[in-house]
């Protein structure tokens, strides 16, 4: 965990032009893609706003389809570090998966099958410079997480990070060596509701810097999103309708 904060740390750390090499501008910087460094694009500017970080975007899985062009060479360690911490990361969805099957009494598999050999996963660094407004700014807007769950690394010494509770924000605990596990939209979906994905943001620092790592694993474009049946009887009807992924942008295709 300390190898992936420093490399990231040392990366964003570098001069723009650095960074650059693995922007996510396209098209002589016409439009945006969704790997790479920069900020993230602006769909709707009225209610979405920029955000108070740059971030750096990278497809881990599925392995085959990692674009090492948009991987950084610096620091050297970056791409060595990142692939043992995905691959940790991975291990530990599935073991989340599992557990929350069994407290649900599903079949322990019902929701690792639910992954496909495509399904992707996306490391999301964050980086949030100090900000002498902060009342003025957010880290990052609120916003709940699409996929099926989000593996989130925060930084042991700035908090930020705020979950949002009957209309209340609360922050959330810094803890060393401690990972915040979201569990994000299609799992709020197929637990119909038991679990919810929360709504956080980021408030900004008006002294420290913060970094965070987020890991997000989605499902497949063709997976089909619905509550468990064995969740549902006649006094738990299902909450959700049945869909394809694809259809409501959740599988990031
Ligand atoms: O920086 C954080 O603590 C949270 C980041 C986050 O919510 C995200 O990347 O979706
Ligand atoms: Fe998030």
């Amino acid at each position: 965990m300390d190898a992936m904060m420093s490399a990231s740390r040392d990366f964003f750390r570098q001069p723009p032009e650095e960074k650059n090499k693995c922007s996510n501008l396209i098209d002589d910087g016409e439009h945006l893609e969704m790997e790479g460094y920069g900020n993230d694009k602006v769909v709707t500017p009225q209610d979405q706003g920029l955000s108070w970080n740059d971030r750096l975007h990278l497809r881990v899985e599925p392995q085959d389809e990692r674009n090492f062009a948009k991987w950084p060479t610096h620091p050297e360690s970056f791409r060595d570090v990142l692939l043992e911490y995905a691959s940790r990361t991975k291990r530990i969805r599935d073991l989340i998966l599992r557990s929350i099957a069994k407290i649900l009494d599903l079949d322990e598999d019902y929701f690792v099958n639910k992954i496909s050999n495509t399904a992707r996963g996306f490391a999301r660094f964050n980086y949030y410079p100090p900000c002498s407004r902060p009342e003025l700014v957010l880290g990052m807007r609120p916003h709940s997480d699409v996929g099926l769950l989000t593996i989130l690394f925060v930084d042991h010494d700035v908090g930020g990070l705020q979950v949002q509770r009957d209309g209340k924000w609360y922050n959330v605990p810094v803890k060393p060596y401690t990972l915040v596990i979201n569990l994000a939209d299609c799992m709020e979906i197929m637990c119909n509701g038991i679990f919810m994905s929360p709504v956080h943001r980021v408030v900004t620092n008006a002294k420290k810097e913060r970094l965070s790592l987020g890991v997000f694993y989605v499902v497949d474009g063709e997976t089909v999103l619905e509550p468990a049946p064995g969740l549902l009887d006649d006094k738990r009807p299902p909450r959700y309708e049945k869909f394809k992924a694809k259809d409501f942008g959740f599988s990031f295709d």
